[in-house]
């Protein structure tokens, strides 16, 4: 990683990013996309992935977990490196240069900077229970799936009424394990449609309305001490490991931290008309972008990714020239 010189490093993987990583491939630029979590997708797969998007050029409706595969499947038509589970913990400008550090220790070097990080990095809600703590250093309670694969565990209790427990569920009875749902209330926040196949499905059980009290371990397994929200009943149920669905929040706060860091106005970089952010080489787009006049939304993430990306290689290589068309970039000659 550190040997590596890159054109362009991208801050975040959600689908303003992943749309940079595509468009800067086809103008042939040495890229890295850099993510704080496991997963791509940004807001998008963190919050609402079952939500038809209807504000997409080009689709007249699409699920926000469809439009992700679509522009990972667009990224992977370009030659790119893509760094996932890595926090960008500090940005400083070296010579001409940008040294980026990740998760505190390693560190990429790039010519160019494209910020697209969003609200700030994801990290899960916490349980926050006696006994939490200890079961998650043991490792019999997780903020995200394992490797179910390699998973040696068959029994999972699954915790949370929204969309992140419910995929959670979904993908554990998809890998044949057995699933115990636990909610504080009957009803749950998720699409009709994948509550119905979890009903339907004989290795899930629902364990509402029902509260978390207590986690220990009991003979080698995980107890989980639950209270019904309606009559105060406690109730044990044993299991191999739970999993906390309470989604992701967002914080800006390792950003806060870089020392080379452009001027923000409330959570976004104050941005030119080429994207360009107070500091020359480090431009932004997508919610990282902010601008009179500014809507947060995926199509003004979009537009605004070939200016920043044009305006990166003007900064670098003012001689090589651009924009132009796609199909004149490193796709061979100009079609009409
Ligand atoms: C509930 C909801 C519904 C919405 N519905 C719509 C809609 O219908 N249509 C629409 O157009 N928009 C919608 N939006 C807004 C849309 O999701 C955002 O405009 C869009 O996600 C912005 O994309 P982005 O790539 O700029 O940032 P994000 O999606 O926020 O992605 C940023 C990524 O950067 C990563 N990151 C942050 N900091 C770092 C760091 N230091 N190091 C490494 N990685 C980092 C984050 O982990 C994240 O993955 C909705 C938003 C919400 C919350």
């Amino acid at each position: 990683m550190a040997n590596d010189l890159f054109d362009l490093a991208i801050i975040g993987a959600g689908p303003v990013g992943l749309f940079a990583q595509y468009y800067a491939g086809l103008r042939e630029l040495k890229t890295a996309l850099i993510e704080a979590t496991p997963q791509l997708g940004g807001q998008i797969t963190a919050l609402y992935p079952e939500k038809n998007i209807l504000d997409v050029a080009g689709f007249p409706g699409i699920s926000g977990r469809d439009l992700v595969k679509k522009l990972q499947e667009q990224a992977n038509l370009i030659d790119g490196k893509t760094f996932l589970n890595s926090n960008v913990t500090n940005l400083r400008k070296q010579d001409s240069q940008f040294e980026l550090e990740i998760n505190n220790h390693a560190l990429i070097t790039a010519k160019s900077v494209i910020i697209a990080s969003g609200n700030g990095s994801f990290s899960p809600r916490k349980l926050s229970v006696p006994g939490a703590e200890e079961m998650f250093q043991a490792g019999r309670m997780r903020y995200l799936l394992p490797n179910l694969a390699k998973s040696p565990y068959q029994d999972f209790t699954v915790v949370g009424g929204g969309n992140t427990a419910v995929d959670y569920a979904l993908e554990l009875i998809e890998h044949d394990k057995q699933v115990h749902l636990i909610h504080r209330r009957d009803r749950f926040r998720a699409l009709e449609s994948s509550i119905t196949k979890l009903q339907q499905n004989p290795l899930a059980t629902f364990e509402t309305p029902n509260k978390i009290v207590g986690l220990q371990i009991s003979d080698g397994r995980l107890a989980i001490q639950m209270q019904n929200i309606d009559d105060d009943r406690l109730q044990t149920i044993v299991t191999d490991q739970l999993i906390v669905g309470y989604g992701f929040t967002a914080s800006s706060a390792s950003l806060d931290l870089w020392e080379t860091l452009p001027v923000k106005i409330n959570n976004g970089f104050v941005t030119d008309p080429t994207q360009m952010t107070s500091i020359p080489g480090i431009f932004a787009v997508g919610d990282a972008s902010s601008y009179a006049g500014k809507a947060d939304i995926i199509a003004s993430g979009f537009g605004e990714v070939p200016t920043a990306a044009n305006s990166a290689v003007n900064y670098f290589d003012p001689e090589r020239g651009g924009p132009a068309h796609s199909t004149s970039l490193n796709l061979g000659e100009f079609h009409d």
